[in-house]
């Protein structure tokens, strides 16, 4: 594929592998011809990594990821730099170190993190200068440590372009980027493509899903099968010079076997024809 797409780039995002072992999830992604994995780091995923993850369960990890053949490429953490409370705004900081941490032993590139706090009504002024203090901070030991921090774009602080940007323009640090997640955008209310538009130099990292509508609410779905259009929002990525990883995100782990092989399967066709 042109535009330095290639099966390196694209990637499976890990979240909707949360319910399955992780031999079983990096054998059935090595089996699509795919070699580049995230990891959960959530304590939610209980069979990937849990916030207290030892050096020896990472190391089995490694090993895992060998046997099947692939690049563990990203370590999906939760986080919240949203905490009033000082005290535990540097304890959730010192968490997303070890992040940082495991990531560097698995050879990943990237942390991928969010900014907490899900009220979309009304970010007030405290909360970006907290999200500056914490994402600083990180970002200085992110670069000390050869890795990239991507933050998701998932909700509240980070429910919109304007806000993404704001957060984005008070970070110092080059190794802290954006994860362009159009679907949650869309979840939130906002347009996915003019969300783009103002974060696009930001943006180091992707995760691909759509979004469709039950009951009148949206609900995520496999990717090229619900309502966003594609075509736009690919071509001002690829043009604004974007050569990362692609990772296409399917969510319900009922069948996420299925959901991501579409999912899959859609983005490799689209992307031929850029
Ligand atoms: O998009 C995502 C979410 O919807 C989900 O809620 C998160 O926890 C995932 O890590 C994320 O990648």
């Amino acid at each position: 594929m042109p535009n330095n797409i290639n099966s390196s780039n694209i990637a499976c995002a890990a979240w909707g592998w949360r319910e399955v072992e992780i031999p079983e999830y990096f054998h059935w992604v090595a089996n699509q011809g795919i070699r580049s994995v995230e990891v959960n780091a959530h304590p939610q995923a209980a069979k990937h990594l849990l916030d207290s993850g030892n050096d020896e369960s990472v190391a089995k990890i490694a090993t895992w990821a060998e046997e099947a053949g692939v690049d563990i490429i990203c370590i999906a953490a939760r986080n919240d730099f949203t905490i009033p409370d000082e005290i535990a705004l540097e304890k959730e900081i010192q968490r997303v170190q070890r992040f940082i941490d495991i990531a560097k032993q698995l050879g990943a590139k990237f942390v991928r993190l969010l900014s907490g706090g899900h009220r979309n009504d009304n970010v007030p002024p405290e909360v970006f200068t907290r999200l500056h203090y914490a994402f600083n901070q990180i970002g200085d030991y992110a670069e000390a440590h050869g890795i990239k921090i991507t933050i998701e774009n998932h909700g509240g602080p980070t429910a919109t372009g304007q806000r993404v940007a704001k957060i984005m323009e008070g970070i110092k640090s080059p190794v802290v980027g954006v994860n362009y997640d159009p679907a949650n955008f869309l979840n939130q209310g906002t347009d996915p493509l003019m969300a783009l538009r103002y974060i696009l130099p930001w943006v180091n990292y992707s995760h691909w899903k759509d979004v469709t509508w039950a009951d009148g609410r949206p609900q995520f779905c496999a990717f090229g099968k619900g309502e966003i259009v594609w075509e736009p929002i690919i071509t001002e990525l690829l043009n604004a010079g974007y050569r990362g990883y692609w990772a296409v995100e399917y969510e319900e782990p009922a069948d996420v076997q299925h959901g991501t092989k579409e999912s899959l399967d859609y983005l490799c066709q689209l992307l031929q024809e850029f």
